[in-house]
């Protein structure tokens, strides 16, 4: 489903002749993933991931592309871009801006346990202190000059609870001042299936492509909302301690984000309930959307907003 740009062996072993990666063995479709066409790729001098970028905006991708780098060069598990021969990173395969990354070990994790979930704070942690020299600035793209024009699209589509549940939310974030909080590069898409795992040990942080400078609180409220709370809204209770109790091993939150937490794990909620909303009411062609449901992160933003959860310690 997923390799919506085909790509012969010929093509594929003209386009690496702009490489350094040895011999061509072999390379498979991957199914994953919704935006980008992906393949595995096996060549004399290891395995990578092969990626022609579907609908990520090419002005953006030498940020993506440069954090990973970045981030991997500084120990983080993340895939490192493979350089050209004439030292660029972007290149173009049948009519798509492409990219190579070393292919990371491991799976991701549907139902994930404590300790994985204490290894994702952990990293999360780092990573955010790791990338805080990274010179490039990309704002957050799904932020409130995005979600404000997505209710009017959505307007029709709604019912009138729903749309005054989204409309009371967004004016509770317009009176948030997100500038208290410390922050840098977030990867703001770290759900489960971006973490790759072997048993308890997390060796990959895939899918750089949401990544901007946003607060770091907001990274980990990203991530609580899909690692530690089920469709229901209901918090796991282990899982929740484990992650943040890791992350603030790592790096303590201040008091400025302590308070504004609640107010964090909330944006990140109406964030994902809009997308998933725009997705379900306005699919592309041939998308699978049933797996992504809208009212989980609805049940999700009225569990916030019901019962404030406090950042621990
Ligand atoms: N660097 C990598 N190492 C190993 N597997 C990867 C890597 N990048 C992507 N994958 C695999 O490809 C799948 C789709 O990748 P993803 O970046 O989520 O795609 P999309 O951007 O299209 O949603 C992932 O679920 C994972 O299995
Ligand atoms: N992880 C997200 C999907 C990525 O966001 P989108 O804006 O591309 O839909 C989810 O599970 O909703």
């Amino acid at each position: 489903m997923s390799v919506f740009t085909p790509v012969s062996e010929s093509e594929l072993r003209s386009y690496l002749n702009a490489y350094e990666l040895g011999e061509l063995v072999g390379y498979k479709g991957i199914e994953e993933g919704i935006e980008n066409t992906n393949f595995f790729l096996t060549t004399s001098h290891g395995e990578f991931v092969l990626t022609l970028f579907e609908r990520t905006p090419a002005a953006d991708l030498p940020y993506f592309l440069g954090v990973m780098d970045h981030l991997s060069r500084a120990g983080i598990p993340s895939a490192r871009p493979m350089p050209r021969r004439d030292g660029e990173v972007l290149g173009t395969l049948n009519g798509r801006a492409t990219a190579i990354v070393e292919r990371l070990s491991g799976r991701g994790v549907d139902q994930p346990s404590p300790e994985q979930a204490a290894a994702l704070g952990t990293v999360l942690a780092k990573m955010h202190k790791a990338a805080a020299d990274f010179p490039a600035q990309r704002p957050n793209c799904r932020g409130p000059s995005w979600w404000t024009p997505a209710l009017k699209e959505l307007h029709d589509k709604l019912p009138q609870e729903q749309l005054a549940l989204l409309q009371d939310e967004v004016a509770y974030q317009a009176r948030v001042d997100q500038s208290a909080l410390p922050g840098g590069v977030v990867h703001a898409d770290l759900f489960r299936d971006n973490a790759l795992f072997d048993g308890p040990r997390l060796t990959g942080l895939i899918d750089f492509y949401y990544a901007c400078n946003d607060a770091w609180a907001y990274d980990v409220a990203v991530c609580v909302n899909d690692w530690a709370i089920n469709a229901e809204g209901c918090f796991n209770a282990s899982v929740y301690d484990a992650l943040v109790g890791a992350y603030a091993q790592e790096r303590a939150f201040s008091e400025a984000e302590c308070q504004a937490w609640p107010g964090q794990l909330r944006r990140a909620a109406l964030r994902f309930w809009v997308s998933r909303l725009l997705d379900w009411h306005f699919p592309r062609a041939g998308e699978l959307t049933y797996s992504k449901d809208p009212a989980e992160f609805e049940r999700i933003l009225l569990a916030h907003r019901q019962r404030t959860p406090q950042w621990p310690g």
